[in-house]
Formats: C-alpha cells, structure tokens, sequence
C-alpha cells in the first residue's frame, strides 16, 4: 500500500508557519501531487483557513493545541483525510505546540501501515530568536524545544536582520540541533525538493514536557459588529503590552468599503485590504492578557 508522507510545520507564534504552508501548497500543486492539510489554531475561529483552496482537503482543530486536549481528535482527523487518496499531509501546529507532542499522535500505531512519518519543520523568527530574553521563561524554553526537535529549520524574516546577525544565529541553532538541515529564507521560501528529502530522525525517548498546559497564553477572539476609526486602532496598538504576540483577523475602517486583513506579529502590523465582505473577527494572543480589558477596548473604539 502506498504510504502517505506526513510533515508536522512547527514553529512560534507569527514566525512564518502559514506562509511557509502557503509556499508548499503552490509548488505541490505544481508537481500535481494530492495534498491535505490539518491546521490547529488557538482561538476558536480560523483566519488562515480561507487562504487554502477549496480543492485541498482540509480538517481544522480548534480550542486547544493538538499536544495537550485534543489528541484523539487528532486521530479521528487524520483517519478521514486518509480516506482520500493523499500523496501528502501537512500538519500546521499552533505557535504554542510542543513539537515532540503531536508527533507522538501521528506516531500511533494506528497509522504504521498508513503514514509515512517526514519529520518536523520548525519555523524561527530571527528578530524574535535575537531578542528572545525578553519573553518568559517558559516561552523561551518552548523556542528551544521547537528548535530542538527540528529535522528541518527555518531562519525566517532574513529580511529584518542584517548579514551578520543572519550568521550568528544560524551558528547558535548548530550548537543547539546539530543534527538538524537550517536554511536562511525569507517569507519561508523553500524548495519542496529539499523538504521531501528530509529523512527521519532517530528520536531520543522523550519524558513527556506537557510545556504547552503551563504557559499563560492566552487567545481572545473579538467579533466587530461596526467599523471603527484607523487612528483609534492605530493608537490602541502602540499601547498594547509587549506580551500580546500575535494578531490576525478581519477590520472594517470607517470610509472604506472592505475591510482589511490585519496581521500582528512581534509588534509590527501589516494591514491587506481584501476586495469583499469578511466575517470581523479579530484573534488576540499573548500571555497574562486579561481578555475583559481588550474586549472592553475593543468594544469601545466601534462607537
Ligand atoms: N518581513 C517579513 N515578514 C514575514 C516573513 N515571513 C512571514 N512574515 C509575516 O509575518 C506575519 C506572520 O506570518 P505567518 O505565516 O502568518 O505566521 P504563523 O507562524 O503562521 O503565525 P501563527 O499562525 O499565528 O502562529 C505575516 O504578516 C507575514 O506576512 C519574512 O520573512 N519577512
């Protein structure tokens, strides 16, 4: 029987794991090779969901990562995806997952005749990498275990660090994972040749972490029944607390037909404006967030 190739895409929160799927998604249709794809987000509605086309089976998880609740889900997930006939899966995980996790799902025994396990792609922020000491402890040694349990890594967002730094970093992921293919890329551009001929690694036995039940994140999901104003948002981000890392969703600005695709990672927005209508929904993730106070902010600037 022909195995199914299965890729977990790790990586932190805003680091580039959907751009990269994008990425493997055009050049695997290119090679018209059969893909699905299963996405677990934090947060109880799906932002990245629209950007994969209708023709690529798809199955989403919510409320939780795969590590930690939702394990046999996992299983029933991949079960029906494996009733197409596949030549691939990709798994995106959330930037809150433990990578060792959700590999132990897929490494069932359940799944022995029928998937071919291709190893682990983690994608690392260099700008977050550089000034990762400011991020709690947790969430720092969570960056190490991403990196740590890589086949394959991924120096994403080349294009906001200089040369030397680039260098640097990539010296200190050899030290961490020497075990482990790195490759410099922006906007997590890869060659599919270099991914499919990732071969497994040996994993060392693992004592169970359970990282991700211990971190404070937190994903706050707000609906906007209205337009709001662009300098009331804009003011709102620059007093946002360090600890919020990741946005994506939908806003309507007042005088503006269609709302905008609104992206936050690390700090820096990135507004798309989309040419229909959009669910308004706004996905906030941090750590210690008190979602009453954002929701109230929230809430506030659409009067
Ligand atoms: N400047 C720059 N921006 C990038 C690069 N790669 C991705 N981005 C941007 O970073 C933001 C986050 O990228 P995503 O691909 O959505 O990140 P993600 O890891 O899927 O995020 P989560 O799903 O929230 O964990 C988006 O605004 C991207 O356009 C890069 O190499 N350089």
């Amino acid at each position: 029987m022909k195995k199914v190739e299965i890729y977990i895409l790790g990586g932190f929160l805003g680091s580039g794991k959907t751009t990269l799927l994008r990425n493997i998604l055009e050049q695997e249709k290119a090679a018209e090779r059969k893909i699905a794809v299963l996405l677990n987000e934090m947060g109880s509605i799906s932002i990245d969901s629209g950007m994969i086309q209708d023709d690529v089976p798809l199955k989403e998880l919510f409320d939780g990562c795969i590590c930690c609740t939702i394990q046999d889900k996992l299983e029933s997930q991949l079960q029906e995806l494996l009733l197409n006939d596949l030549d691939a899966i990709y798994i995106e995980t959330t930037g809150a997952a433990h990578p060792v996790e959700v590999l132990d799902g897929i490494l069932s025994p359940l799944f022995a005749e029928s998937l071919e396990y291709k190893g682990i792609i983690t994608v690392v922020d260099m700008l977050r990498w550089r000034d990762r000491e400011s991020l709690s402890p947790q969430l720092k040694q969570l960056l190490m275990e991403q990196i740590r349990h890589a086949d394959y890594i991924l120096l994403n967002k080349q294009d906001l660090v200089s040369e030397m730094e680039a260098a640097k970093i990539a010296f200190s992921m050899a030290g961490i994972n020497p075990g482990a293919t790195t490759v410099l890329t922006s906007h997590s551009a890869v060659s599919l040749a270099d991914l499919k001929a990732l071969k497994m690694k040996k994993k060392a036995k693992h004592a169970k972490t359970e990282i991700g039940q211990h971190l404070n994140l937190k994903a706050i999901v707000h609906h906007f029944s209205n337009a709001i104003n662009m300098e009331d948002f804009d003011s709102w981000l620059k007093n946002l607390p360090d600890t919020v890392y990741r946005m994506k969703g939908y806003i309507s600005f007042k005088n503006s037909q269609y709302p905008y695709l609104f992206q936050y990672s690390y700090g820096m927005p990135f507004f798309m404006q989309e040419s229909m209508k959009m669910p308004l929904n706004l996905v906030v993730i941090g750590e210690n967030l008190e979602p009453e106070v954002i929701i109230e902010q929230l809430k506030d600037m659409e009067q």
